[in-house]
């Protein structure tokens, strides 16, 4: 038997975003309210017509009944179409050249406006099965070619057979009646395009469910404008992100699952398996073991600043590119601290705790203004140094230890040691990352070297602080007043209860880690994070990347790119070149970064070259990751 391949493509909600009748009704019923009536209709005896509920004759018969379509609105009807192709089609449009002599659109649709749109891709008008409208002497649209073989039960099967073609015939549509010709015995393989609309009873009868034609030349080894297609990138969304990640991954193509809360190691295991893309905040440990249980892991997003909660090891040595957010929830943080400095210096959740129990007590007593107070940040990163220049807009007195030098902004004045920032500070303030060395960096030492009547504010992590020592002495009075955001243990999701030592003690103000939860910050992040990560996937680049070698790509233009990560290991740029010189390929740019774990190299090559070199560099020892991306 022959292994020529056939290829018969539906036109509406397939070839185009849309179906042509519906936009047809929006052309030639001019009243708004009007048009909406006669839109659901229509849209509902197509439906009818595509789910097999009716006959296909009587959907179309009731739709350009209601429609009252004249041949002026046709024209009209071709300009708007031409800007509703499907993206992924008018992608390929190299596909449609090259099999141009074995492309097919079969549909219960009208040549009229179907010519003149698939001829943008190259289609023969000579492929193009489908109806004609009649006319009256008007122009009226009053019906359609009645013998056309498409008006009949499993018309598109009947058209196809006649056509004798010898090979093999894939069918790629959205409706029933494409369904239809695989049921006939017609068709080898029919595959559920679901770009544009999905219909449950279409797809579950489908060989194959090709969400856009990347995936369908993908399964069939044909030229592809795209080296992977979009929807075989699994991404994993936990910790209630912001919904605009997920429509962005959406958007990109990306095959998406989102559960509300974090997961512990074992169910994090289970679900991790098949994900490419995984994105957490604070509280999903991801570990060696669930990184081990994760094959296809090429990139983590954290939607919050600290990455304490990654082995970003282990990430690294797998060459997994993690990415954070360092900057879209620091101002939420630094207004939450000094809204808590000005609380706890003023007492007020005390006072309001004990007007709601009708309790009066108007007195200064214990009441301080915040101007002038030494505060003392430890940490001066972009938290610690930003509350540093609104602190000072207050009028406070800024000090600050960091473990690095940092320059002081405004009159700040740094502190060369801990011990220095907490005996003369009257606010002391963590903004330390969550590193491992940084585990109860607080504890009952440090808490006896600060002053009586200390204010202690937590919004960093919550190991730094040994939570006995604090609860000791906010309980002896030493400390008058705590705020604490962040906790050793902290409940997985918002079903499970909080237990702490410093549960109902004086003038302690708790909050559930929600120091950079506030719209503002949580849409910034959802904007940021995916920005990074599908530029990671379609460029490579990972620029303010958490654990790889900052590049920053020119886009990719008439080139292929070859992505390599390896063992960071002299002589690897050699041999990747050795490969490309042996396979006589052409290189057009090449960018090379190391850290202390990982190379990372990227070449830009021209389009024509033996893809066998992919292999080659596969290959080469030493190698953790190889992708080609066009
Ligand atoms: N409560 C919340 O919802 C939020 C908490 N955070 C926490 O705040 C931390 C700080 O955030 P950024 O300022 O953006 O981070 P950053 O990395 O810009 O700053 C951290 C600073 O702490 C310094 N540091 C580290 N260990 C230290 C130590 N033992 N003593 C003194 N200085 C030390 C570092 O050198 C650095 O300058 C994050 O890592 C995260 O853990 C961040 C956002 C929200
Ligand atoms: O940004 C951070 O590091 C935070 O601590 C905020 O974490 P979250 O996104 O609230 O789990």
């Amino acid at each position: 038997m022959s292994t020529h391949k056939h290829f018969i493509i539906d036109f509406d909600s397939t070839f185009t975003k849309v179906e042509a009748l519906d936009a047809l009704c929006a052309i030639c019923v001019p009243d708004a309210q009007q048009r909406q009536k006669v839109l659901t209709e229509i849209q509902r005896l197509t439906d009818l017509g595509m789910e097999g509920e009716i006959p296909l004759t009587e959907s179309l018969e009731k739709r350009l009944a209601l429609l009252k379509a004249n041949k002026s609105h046709i024209n009209d009807l071709i300009e708007h179409l031409r800007g509703q192709i499907s993206e992924s089609f008018k992608l390929n449009k190299a596909f449609f050249e090259a099999y141009k002599e074995d492309i097919y659109i079969i549909s219960n649709g009208f040549k009229e406006f179907i010519v003149p749109i698939v001829a943008e891709l190259g289609v023969k008008p000579e492929h193009v099965f489908a109806n004609s409208f009649v006319y009256d002497q008007d122009g009226n649209i009053i019906g359609f070619d009645r013998d056309n073989v498409l008006t009949q039960n499993q018309g598109k099967a009947k058209q196809i057979k006649s056509l004798g073609l010898e090979g093999e015939i894939y069918v790629i549509g959205d409706g029933f009646t494409d369904y239809e010709i695989k049921e006939a015995g017609i068709a080898d393989k029919f595959y559920a395009f679901t770009e544009n609309v999905k219909r449950d009873s279409v797809v579950n009868k489908a060989d194959h469910v090709t969400p856009s034609l990347d995936e369908f030349l993908y399964v069939n080894k044909l030229p592809s404008a795209l080296s992977y297609p979009k929807n075989r990138i699994k991404v994993l969304v936990l910790e209630g992100i912001h919904e605009h990640a997920i429509n962005m991954f959406r958007q990109e193509g990306y095959n998406v699952e989102v559960i509300a809360g974090a997961l512990e190691e074992d169910e994090l295991c289970e679900k991790i398996h098949d994900v490419s893309i995984i994105c957490i905040r604070s509280k999903t440990q991801l570990t060696a073991k669930a990184i081990a249980a994760a094959p296809r892991l090429m990139a983590v997003g954290a939607f919050c600043i600290g990455t304490n909660q990654i082995d970003l090891q282990t990430c690294t040595e797998r060459g997994i590119v993690v990415f954070n957010a360092p900057y879209s929830n620091t101002r939420s943080v630094v207004e939450m601290a000094i809204g808590e400095i000005i609380m706890l210096s003023r007492g007020i959740v005390e006072k309001s705790n004990r007007m709601h129990n009708g309790e009066w007590d108007k007195s200064a007593k214990g009441s301080n203004e915040i101007r002038g107070k030494k505060l003392g940040i430890v940490g001066y990163g972009n938290i610690g140094s930003q509350l540093s220049v609104l602190a000072e807009g207050l009028g406070m007195e800024v000090y600050f230890y960091d473990v690095v030098d940092k320059l002081a902004l405004g009159n700040a004045k740094v502190c060369n040691t801990l011990e220095e920032l907490l005996s003369l500070a009257d606010i002391v303030t963590l903004h330390v990352d969550g590193r491992p060395d940084n585990k109860n960096i607080i504890g009952a030492k440090e808490f006896d070297m600060m002053k009586e009547g200390v204010i202690f504010l937590n919004l960093a992590r919550g190991h730094v602080v040994e939570i006995e020592a604090l609860a000791q002495n906010i309980k002896s009075g030493k400390i008058r007043g705590a705020a604490v955001d962040v906790f050793p243990y902290e409940p997985k999701n918002n079903q499970e209860s909080f237990e702490s030592a410093l549960k109902g003690l004086p003038n302690t103000l708790l909050s559930p880690h929600i120091g950079g939860s506030t719209e503002e910050a949580q849409e910034n992040i959802a904007q940021y994070v995916p920005s990074k990560l599908i530029d990671y996937v379609n460029t490579g680049g990972s620029y303010n990347s958490v654990n790889f070698p900052n590049l920053q790509l020119p886009a990719l233009r008439n080139a292929h790119r070859l992505i390599h990560i390896h063992r960071n290991v002299p002589g690897i740029l050699a041999k990747i070149n050795n490969a490309l010189a042996e396979n006589n390929i052409n290189i057009l740019g090449q960018y090379l970064k190391t850290n202390e774990t990982i190379g990372y190299v990227i070449t830009d090559v021209d389009t024509q070259y033996n893809r066998s070199v992919t292999k080659e560099l596969k290959q080469i020892p030493d190698t953790i990751k190889s992708r080609a991306l066009y």
